[in-house]
């Protein structure tokens, strides 16, 4: 039940978190009450006055002369550019549309584990709502927010702000609430409106979901159902999380969002139109430009894995920038939490296709992560 050591690693302590994954771990046996202080200074600091502030609290310092902020490979020189999906083509094309589409798909599964995917039917106007309603609940009082602070990864309601505390203690340069909507539905009662809007945006996403993981195991070689079925998605887990990156005064210094992976099968990512996503591709960093009404999807671990190593789980950051804020939601669709996640054995066998990862139930992937005893994604890439 432990994965096979294709991607675990001694190192897996070094930094690597998301709003979806390792944010929700404890560090309280690793932070000193210095720290804590510092933190909760900055917090206030930062959605106070952060636009007055002319540099940032030391606990924040993520680029240093060993770690570079190193500048993302300028558009015109990079050949390659992040694919996009037809959706509309995907659920409603002829027959050979629909298999070009799915190869489409499987090949910027392989190549980029992210693409973009468009004309998707989900309206612009639930979308921009819920990035309002997003930025409305960051600006509730910090007392309001802080009775949702969670502590454990499986919390279904979880505001906090990020600690890289195992190895350096910086922190990231973000607020966040995550609260899960399946199986059971959860949201923050504020602020008004809330739970409607996210319930309906829920399930428009959902649909989209589910479509596009019957397109990925097509382009698999497997039946359309397989991954809906294999993965006991009608009692998966979806869990939606708003990311606010307020502007930061020393944007080349802190950082977002770290170099990380995305546990489960599928994230669907919008945002308010400001730009911070990069992705790792060929061992460059490349910003992930989108238009407000098109979905940025990744691939995610248990994606990876029940693909046997086929589809990749791209690591992906966000960086922040001087004078906007920028709202991110990502919405990670996840298999049901007692599912074992294999590789398919459609795509295994003992000559040429050996199983690159032993079984583990998701469950236990996500206590583990929270553990951090293991960090599958960080040996490789
Ligand atoms: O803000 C972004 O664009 C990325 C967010 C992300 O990767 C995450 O929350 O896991
Ligand atoms: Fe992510």
């Amino acid at each position: 039940m432990i994965p096979i050591p294709k991607h675990s690693s001694v190192s897996a302590v070094a930094s690597s978190s998301s709003s979806c994954d390792s944010d929700n771990q404890n560090y309280s046996h690793l932070i000193n009450p210095n720290i804590i202080i510092i933190i909760m200074i900055s917090i206030s600091q930062r959605t106070q006055t952060s636009g007055g502030l002319t540099s940032i609290p030391t606990a924040y310092n993520y680029f240093t002369p060993n770690n570079i902020h190193d500048q993302p490979v300028s558009d015109e020189l990079f050949e390659d550019s992040i694919p996009t999906i037809d959706f509309s083509l995907l659920t409603s094309g002829t027959p050979e549309q629909r298999s070009k589409i799915v190869n489409e798909l499987g090949k910027a599964c392989q190549d980029w584990g992210f693409f973009l995917v468009i004309n998707h039917g989900v309206p612009d106007s639930l979308m921009k709502v819920m990035i309002e309603t997003c930025e409305e609940f960051f600006k509730l009082t910090e007392e309001k927010k802080q009775e949702y602070a969670g502590k454990h990864i499986l919390d279904p309601i979880f505001y906090g702000t990020s600690i890289n505390g195992a190895a350096t203690q910086v922190l990231f340069w973000r607020d966040f609430i995550k609260f899960f909507v399946r199986p059971k539905f959860h949201c923050p009662a504020k602020p008004t409106g809330f739970r409607d809007i996210s319930m309906e945006y829920s399930k428009r996403t959902w649909e989209v979901a589910r479509e596009l993981m019957k397109g990925i195991s097509m382009s698999l070689g497997l039946e359309e159902g397989y991954i809906e079925k294999a993965m006991n998605l009608d009692s998966g887990l979806q869990i939606v999380a708003a990311n606010l990156y307020p502007p930061c005064p020393e944007p080349k210094v802190a950082i977002g969002l770290p170099p990380h992976s995305d546990h489960g099968l599928l994230t669907l990512l919008i945002h308010n139109g400001q730009r911070g996503l990069q992705v790792q591709h060929k061992g460059n960093w490349v910003n992930v430009y989108s238009n407000p009404n098109a979905f940025v999807v990744n691939i995610g671990d248990h994606m990876e894995i029940l693909s046997n190593g086929k589809y990749k789980s791209a690591f992906h950051r966000a960086l922040v920038n001087g004078t906007d804020a920028r709202i991110s939601i990502p919405i990670l669709f996840g298999p049901e939490l007692e599912t074992v996640v294999n590789p398919a054995p459609e795509l295994v066998d003992n000559e040429t296709n050996p199983p690159a990862f032993a079984g583990m139930k998701y469950r236990e992937y996500l206590e583990m992560l929270q553990a951090k005893t293991i960090n599958a994604k960080l040996s490789q890439k």
